[in-house]
């Protein structure tokens, strides 16, 4: 089937660190909604979390290209390229730098249970449609949340999305994949110095990349 234009997937996070819950979800996007690619945006800070305990922007990058190798997933610090913060001013960024990309939000039940704290996040589901992965002990938060009461109506299949030519928003869609407990949390808790291990390598070279795009054309 023909489409329009090249269909990414954007997950946004802390990465604090990445795990193999991000590189899952995101290779059963791929497969599941037919993308050609994901982007992670290895967020500068997430503007619900408090700043203490957040591993630095470039330990929390590293971790996160040693999790997607090998896999169609780009790795981004775009959020800081941009200087955004709020994700509906980011993704508003986004689709005007890459106008003909189909772009879909990726996220774990847990920030859907959380979504209608967001800011502008009517708008957000307004101008993408979103994907949404069951997460160990927040199926009912998630589907209880005032956000997905609002999204309720606007329920879409991954088959209805892999197989349409142009997406439509708002849409929402939870995608089957087998739910993984694991959490940055449980990784923290483990192994508390996790980032003094990794060195900060590539965040200017994988920002630049991200932007240029393999010579698609942006506006800047
Ligand atoms: N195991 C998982 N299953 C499904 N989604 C996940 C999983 N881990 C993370 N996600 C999703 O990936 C995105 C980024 O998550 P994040 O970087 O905050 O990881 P986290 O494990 O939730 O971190 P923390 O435990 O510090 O809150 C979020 O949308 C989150 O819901
Ligand atoms: O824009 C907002 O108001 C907002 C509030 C909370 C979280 N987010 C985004 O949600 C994504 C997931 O964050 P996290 O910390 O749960 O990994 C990340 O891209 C954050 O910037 C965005």
């Amino acid at each position: 089937m023909k489409r329009d234009g090249p269909r990414t997937g954007l997950l946004g996070g802390s990465f604090n660190p990445a795990h193999r819950g991000h590189r899952a979800i995101s290779l059963a996007a791929i497969a599941e909604l037919g993308l050609d690619e994901v982007w992670w945006l290895v967020s500068p800070g997430n503007p619900l979390k408090p700043a203490a305990g957040m591993a630095p922007l470039e330990a929390r990058f590293t971790s996160a290209l040693e999790q997607a190798r090998r896999a169609p997933i780009r790795v981004t610090a775009i959020e800081r390229e941009l200087g955004t913060r709020y994700t509906a001013d980011t993704l508003r960024a986004l689709r005007r730098r890459f106008p003909a990309r189909q772009f879909v939000w990726l996220m774990g039940a847990d920030n859907l249970a959380q979504f209608d704290q967001w800011r502008d996040w009517r708008g957000i589901a307004r101008s993408m449609p979103i994907a949404v992965f069951a997460r160990p002990g927040y199926y009912r938060q998630a589907t209880a949340s005032h956000a997905a009461a609002w999204l309720r109506r606007f329920s879409a299949t991954a088959s209805s999305l892999k197989h349409s030519r142009r997406w439509s928003a708002p849409a929402l869609a939870y995608l089957d994949h087998d739910p993984d407990p694991i959490s940055a949390t449980a990784i923290r808790r483990a192994d508390p110095d996790w980032a003094s291990r990794l060195s900060g390598t590539g965040l200017r070279d994988a920002v630049t990349h991200a932007l240029i795009c393999d010579g698609e054309t942006t506006r800047r």
